[in-house]
């Protein structure tokens, strides 16, 4: 089973509009609306490939009731503490003419800290039942910027493995507890660097810190040039299939939901890397953030170029 962590949840709105402009009135066209921050779409993922799944994280307001009723109608099993205050929404203007995609991302609501420890009581209880964690995300107000460590510290004495995406403070604080996997993207990585990333050199430096520090598997994903991974003995450049880009966001949540789905069947790591890559780029084809078909992933999976590089 894998648990799928959301602390900042979050109701995702996917704007269609034909030709988006700032400054001006706009209708738009089309509204897809879904139970999101990043671990939400990686559970729906996981789901829509077969696996079993539950949900955690917190959950508020009117917002926290339509994303727990989108999960049941979607069959995926939550456990969520409830919090006061209301969960956010997210939303993605989609220009349908230029295909440029604009991002407004509520902070979500302030928690008490009690609210945490409701949490870790609730965590550890779920951890019994699974094997594999992913923890993704930013964080809501409230929270010590260190409870992601915690929590994969917690996970990692049960001899669990944990995926860790997330960035910023986030990200650096849930390193020192070393999570098995981690997958910054460009920026993410580089905030971490504390400079520019300039060319294939720096990322495969980059990589190789953080295997040195202990990560099992690192990946650095670059959008639609695909990315890099790195393990103990290897190092791997991917590039996805090309397809036609209905919505990228959430295909980074579909990677991770791939190598979760990999590392909980014990795939090799050219598979799960073949696999995980396959699902990030089904993700980009469908409108909604965070969806995919299997039919799609199966007919990518020969199409991903994995070259191995050391
Ligand atoms: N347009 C695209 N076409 C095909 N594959 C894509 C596209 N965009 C992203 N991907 C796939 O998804 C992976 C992750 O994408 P990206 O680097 O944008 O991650 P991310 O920033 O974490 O995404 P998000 O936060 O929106 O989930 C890429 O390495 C690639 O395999
Ligand atoms: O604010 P966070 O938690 O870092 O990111 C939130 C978010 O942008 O991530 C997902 C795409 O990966 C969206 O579902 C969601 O809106």
């Amino acid at each position: 089973m894998i648990l799928t962590v959301t602390l900042n949840t979050s109701i995702d709105k996917a704007y269609i509009i034909n030709s988006f402009e700032v400054g001006k009135v706009q209708r738009v066209e089309e509204v897809f609306a879904t139970a999101g921050g990043k671990g939400l779409n990686v559970a729906r993922v996981v789901k829509s490939l077969g696996e079993d799944v539950i949900a955690t994280g917190f959950v508020g307001g009117y917002s926290g009731e339509f994303i727990k009723s989108e999960l049941d109608k979607e069959g995926i099993k939550h456990d969520f503490v409830e919090v006061d205050g209301e969960t956010r929404t997210c939303i993605n203007i989609i220009n349908k003419t230029t295909g440029v995609q604009t991002e407004l991302l509520e902070p979500g609501p302030l928690l008490n800290m009690i609210y945490q420890e409701k949490f870790k009581d609730k965590y550890i209880s779920l951890l019994d039942r699974c094997d594999v964690v992913t923890i993704s995300g930013s964080m809501p107000k409230g929270i010590s910027d260190n409870f992601y460590a915690e929590l994969i510290k917690l996970a990692k004495d049960r001899d669990k493995k944990v995926i860790l995406d997330t960035s910023g403070k986030y990200l650096k604080e849930g390193l020192k507890a070393r999570p098995t996997v981690i997958k910054p993207n460009r920026y993410e990585a580089e905030d971490i660097y504390g400079k520019k990333i300039k060319d294939e050199k720096d990322i495969i430096a980059l990589m190789k810190t953080f295997i040195g520090d202990g990560i099992e598997m690192a990946a650095i994903t670059l959008g639609v040039e695909g990315g890099y991974v790195a393990t103990k003995d290897d190092v791997y450049r991917y590039i996805p299939p090309e397809v036609k880009v209905k919505n990228a966001v959430g295909s980074g949540d579909a990677m991770t939901a791939g190598l979760a789905v990999g590392i909980n069947k014990g795939y090799g790591e050219v598979e799960t890397i073949r696999f995980a890559v396959a699902i990030s780029a089904a993700n980009a084809m469908t409108e909604a953030t965070g969806l995919v078909y299997k039919k799609d992933v199966n007919d990518l999976l020969d199409d991903v170029i994995i070259n191995k590089l050391e």
